[in-house]
């Protein structure tokens, strides 16, 4: 039997989930990973796809049809007592009592945990402090995001679990809650998060699992998903010079169109494709005009892996 301190935080194995008895919905199908403590993993997708379904599961809130789910090795729907103190959720969607004052929230939300964190405290920590005295009817949705984020953290958990936590946050918010939970990374708390905003996945997450159709169709840390997807470099020549007279790239992809002054250059080697280009234009005098190299986002990424999987969805389809 696994020793419930040294368990991973949470582990799923072969989960499945149906909606609608026998013949109904699966919406989870045969999905397995494993988070460890300390760590940030993603679960990403299109509408659908079966995230909040897994969370959901993961948070007790409902018996897997088939498989497992542990969390902090212990079964969170049967074991619903040992677990729930030692977890934060914040649910895609919260209801708030309207007419309470956000510190009314939290205190009422305190008065049910057995070692809550001091209210001021939760809401300093999510930018609400000056909000303390206002009724949540009046507060914006991105402040109604971040009273939820505050009586996830209020149990001090060890286990976050964070479904969309950025949603309807502006990008200065949403910076914010970026560096609060990765200052509960560094305090050692875990956290499963979903999110449509890649971007955030790429920041915050040590390892993703890409799901469609409730599988996981591709999984790995943001590097490792994004390794096989070229990097891009791209520049305008200035009057005089065609994209024709450029020289051979190392371990650029081919197909630069010529006679154009904007140029995207694809690569699989970042460094080595643009020091052949910064030689090539030191040598000839040329300025390049808004010269920029990146490698390959996760966005490039998921576009691509969930394309590939759409296309492998039809092909089985008709034949
Ligand atoms: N209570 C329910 N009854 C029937 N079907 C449901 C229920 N909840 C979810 N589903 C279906 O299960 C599938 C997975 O839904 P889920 O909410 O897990 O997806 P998701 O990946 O979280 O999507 P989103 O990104 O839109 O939040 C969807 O097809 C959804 O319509």
């Amino acid at each position: 039997m696994t020793n419930s301190r040294s368990a991973p935080a949470v582990e799923v194995h072969d989960l499945s989930r149906r909606y609608g008895g026998p013949r109904g919905f699966t919406a989870v199908r045969g999905v397995s990973f494993q988070v460890e403590r300390g760590e940030l993993f993603a679960l990403l997708g299109t509408n659908g796809a079966g995230k909040t379904s897994i969370m959901e599961l993961a948070e007790g809130l409902a018996r897997p049809n088939g498989g497992r789910v542990r969390v902090l090795g212990h079964d969170p729907f049967a074991e619903r007592a040992v677990v729930r103190p030692r977890v934060g959720v914040m649910l895609q969607e919260a209801g708030f009592p309207a007419d309470l004052t956000v510190a009314e929230t939290a205190g009422m939300w305190a008065g049910t945990l057995s070692a809550p964190r001091p209210v001021g405290e939760v809401l300093a920590l999510t930018g609400l402090a000056q909000r303390a005295t206002v009724r949540v009817q009046q507060l914006s949705g991105g402040e109604r995001r971040r009273l939820d984020l505050a009586l996830a953290l209020l149990g001090r958990p060890q286990v976050l679990f964070l479904d969309e936590p950025t949603t309807g946050l502006d990008p200065q918010s949403r910076g914010t809650t970026w560096e609060l939970v990765r200052e509960l990374l560094r305090d050692g708390t875990t956290v499963l998060l979903t999110t449509h905003y890649l971007h955030e996945a790429q920041e915050l997450a040590d390892r993703i699992a890409i799901m469609r159709g409730g599988r996981i169709v591709a999984a790995g840390s943001p590097a490792e998903l994004t390794a096989d997807y070229p990097a891009r470099i791209s520049f305008v020549l200035p009057d005089g010079v065609g994209s024709d007279q450029l020289p051979a790239l190392s371990h650029a992809r081919p197909g630069v169109p010529s006679g154009t002054a904007a140029v995207t250059v694809e690569t699989d080697s970042l460094q080595e494709s643009l020091a052949d280009l910064l030689g090539w234009a030191a040598e000839r005098h040329v300025t390049l005009g808004h010269l920029n190299a990146r490698s390959a986002s996760l966005e490039e990424a998921f576009l691509a892996i969930a394309g590939d999987v759409a296309t492998a969805e039809i092909a089985e389809v008709r034949s």
